[in-house]
């Protein structure tokens, strides 16, 4: 293979990575040779070729083969050169343009390395519903990129509910209002990956400065950083810096700082001085918008595919779990139609989406809210059936008797009987308890959201 034919090659790849990734990951890559099966690039440094080959090269093997060349394997290799500093990090997504426009501009200013940004996550693909729009409108205020109102901006919610759709919309919105601005995004798994390779090259400052360069820094995740204490530490540090000299700061995580465990409190404090917003679970409207956008951009692709009345109604309401899922069936149901020629019926759509549909079914028992509320206070699980009254055991008792009566479709007496044969009565007084209580006191609001996220998924 030559370089011309890796060129052409080249070219096909966007339309498997999308043109950021394509200018940032794969642009860059120097076709080296091609020897009994093994394809080699040259690549600026060593987690650039780390990154390419986690994430894009089973996509340049299929290329490559689809092209007539037999490539097994695809290697990278920093290129053997003197090592300039500049030469010690990737390009910033989507900076090819800027690169050309501002040649003058000092190398390290326009070398962020992040992760690759999904084209497809923006705010015009986001729909808005009662349970994201606070989220929404706190990460469109920070995509304006005005003064820094707030700092964190810290974005939590359950699986699957546009948490990272929202963090690179933001980056998105960013880099086309302002495209000098150095906006980091990458997963906080990767944060450590990368603080742990530079520990190991010992590139240390190099990772210091460059964090603490960014106008922008989002975070995805930060859960992943607790229990890891250097990594927590540097990430405390860095933190601190931008804060300091007044950059924004984007975080994700799957719940509250306050309820991420083994995070250290001084990075739960911090986290908390922003804004806290939470995408909540989806309601019926919410899935049905989006389901609807879906089925819009499925038009174009899908033409002549008709769908009956009534499919997406059904499938609004029979997929709560997570968009995801929903986007799935509903991926599936196009692409199953569209190979076997018919119209999206009912009926079609519960043969194909079976296995989904009976997931989505799943009913939540009694003991699993009881083990999930003792685990939630740290009590055992036998004191939720056990006579114990004091306050500690009691009042966890209280919240999974509200649970129980609001998440399952079971009676006063048969939650009784579960709750160690206690009387319905007694079920009654403990949610009427809990609903007294939920109107003054937020910790318990807290609590009963998160063990309600936890237990719907
Ligand atoms: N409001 C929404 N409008 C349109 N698409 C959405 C919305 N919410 C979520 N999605 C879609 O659902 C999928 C999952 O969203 P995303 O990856 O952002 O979830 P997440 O909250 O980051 O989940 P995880 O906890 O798994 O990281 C994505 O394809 C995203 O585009």
């Amino acid at each position: 293979m030559t370089n011309e034919t890796w060129g052409l090659v080249r070219e096909e790849l966007i339309k498997r990575v999308g043109r950021n990734n394509y200018v940032t990951w794969i642009e860059p890559l120097k076709f080296s040779d091609l020897k009994h099966g093994v394809a080699r690039f040259e690549v600026p440094t060593s987690f650039f070729g780390d990154w390419v080959s986690r994430n894009f090269s089973d996509h340049i093997r299929a290329q490559l083969n689809t092209a007539g060349a037999q490539v097994e394997r695809v290697e990278f290799a920093v290129a053997n050169r003197p090592s300039a500093p500049e030469a010690a990090v990737a390009p910033r997504p989507a900076a090819a343009a800027q690169r050309t426009r501002s040649a003058t501009r000092s190398a390290d200013l326009e070398e962020v390395p992040g992760a690759p940004l999904d084209a497809r996550f923006t705010f015009d693909s986001f729909v808005v519903g009662k349970p994201n729009e606070l989220a929404h409108a706190a990460a469109r205020r920070v995509a304006e990129g005005g003064p820094v109102s707030f700092n964190p901006l810290f974005l939590y919610g359950g699986v699957g509910l546009g948490k990272t759709h929202l963090m690179h919309a933001i980056a998105h919105e960013l880099q086309n209002r302002q495209p000098h601005l150095r906006v980091l995004y990458l997963s906080a798994e990767q944060f450590m990956y990368r603080f742990v390779q530079a520990l190991r090259e010992r590139q240390i400052m190099d990772f210091k400065e460059l964090f603490r360069s960014v106008d922008v820094l989002m975070v995805d995740d930060v859960q992943f950083i607790a229990g890891k204490d250097s990594t927590q530490e540097e990430f405390f540090h860095t933190f601190n810096a931008l804060v300091d000299q007044n950059k924004q700061i984007v975080i994700s995580a799957d719940r509250a700082p306050g309820e991420i465990k083994d995070l250290e409190e001084r990075i739960k404090s911090r986290l908390q001085c922003g804004l806290v917003v939470d995408l909540h679970p989806t309601d019926y409207e919410l899935r049905l918008g989006i389901l609807q956008q879906k089925v819009e951009l499925y038009r174009s692709q899908y033409r002549g595919l008709v769908l009956s009345d009534g499919v997406l109604e059904f499938l609004a309401h029979r997929i709560t779990t997570n968009v995801r899922v929903l986007e799935g069936a509903l991926t599936r149901l196009f692409a199953f139609a569209s190979l076997v020629g018919r119209e999206i019926t009912l009926e079609l759509t519960q043969d194909c989406l079976a296995d989904i549909l009976r997931a989505s079914d799943r009913k939540l028992t009694i003991e699993e809210i009881q083990r999930k509320v003792a685990e939630h206070y740290n009590i055992r699980l036998s004191d939720m059936i056990g006579p114990k009254r004091n306050r500690t055991i009691a009042r966890p008792r209280q919240v999974a008797m509200y649970l129980a009566k609001h998440l399952t479709p079971r009676s006063l007496p048969e939650i009784g009987r579960r709750f160690g044969g206690r009387d319905h009565t007694t079920i009654m007084h403990g949610v009427r308890k809990i609903e007294e209580l939920m109107a003054t006191d937020s910790q318990l609001n807290d609590d009963l959201q998160l063990l309600r996220r936890q237990l719907q998924g």
